[in-house]
């Protein structure tokens, strides 16, 4: 059995990336918005986009204390962040609704969000997307990890110095075997498990525009940073 060890330099790595991603402030409030009260389509499709407008700004922030992500050249940073943007904020979503809250709140939050405007055929794919991540019980060094892992994903549409990001990712991608082994250390599938779930995650983005455009409202309003990272308008 191959003893599994963490050396310093990727303890440091983890320590630095669960840090930043720590600095996520805004999930959770948006969790507790839906459970405090019931909001109309209209209401709700605001919150996403203020949420989802918020979150790329929190997303480039994490990026940028990505080590080595800045000596990038810079529109590769660009492109990095532009390719990945949804599925991040799709990431942090299924990782907000996997919170164990009080009794009866993940159904009722889990209901709010079926009744929040989003269109019938969107709610199975993206509910069993977010019951996946659920059933992984993913800690928060794998949570960070894979943030910046999706992030770090060379093949992204104009990224032209593929090697410079897989030069990056390989080291996450290391550290975050490792962290697999030791915390689940009954699941040696753990980790090939929890990087098939990127792959569901990249399906489920590829609605993303139309789940905006379907918002059971007419006229909708996005901010200029939206049109930019989501294909919308
Ligand atoms: C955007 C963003 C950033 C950071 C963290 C979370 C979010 N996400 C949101 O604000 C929206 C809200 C928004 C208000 C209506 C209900 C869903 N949201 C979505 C979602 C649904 C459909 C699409 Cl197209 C995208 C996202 N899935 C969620 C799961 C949760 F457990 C939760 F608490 C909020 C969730």
């Amino acid at each position: 059995k191959e003893k599994v060890e963490i050396t310093k330099e990727q303890k440091a790595l983890t320590k630095v990336i669960v840090e930043a991603y720590n600095r996520h402030q805004i999930p959770q409030d948006v969790a507790k918005k839906l459970l405090q009260d019931q909001y109309s389509v209209e209401e709700n499709f605001l919150l996403l986009t203020e949420m989802a407008t918020s979150q790329v700004q929190v997303i480039v922030e994490f990026t940028k204390s990505i080590p080595g992500f800045l000596s990038l050249d810079h529109e590769d940073q660009i492109a990095l962040l532009k390719g990945s943007a949804v599925e991040a904020m799709f990431l942090r979503s299924a990782q907000v609704f996997s919170k164990k809250m009080p009794n009866g709140h993940n159904g009722i939050l889990e209901e709010r969000i079926r009744k929040s405007g989003i269109s019938e055929e969107f709610i199975t794919p993206m509910f069993n997307f977010y019951k996946s991540i659920i059933g992984l019980h993913m800690s928060l060094e794998e949570q960070a990890l894979l943030t910046a892992i999706t992030i770090l994903t060379p093949d992204r549409p104009y990224v032209k110095d593929h090697q410079a990001v897989e030069k990056l990712q390989e080291p996450m991608l290391d550290v975050l075997r490792k962290v697999c082994v030791l915390q689940h250390p009954q699941e040696p599938q753990y980790f090939a498990r929890l990087l098939g779930r990127l792959t569901e995650l990249r399906t489920l983005t590829h609605y993303h525009a139309e789940m905006l455009t379907s918002w059971r409202m007419n006229d909708h309003k996005f901010t200029p940073l939206l049109c930019e990272i989501w294909d919308v308008q």
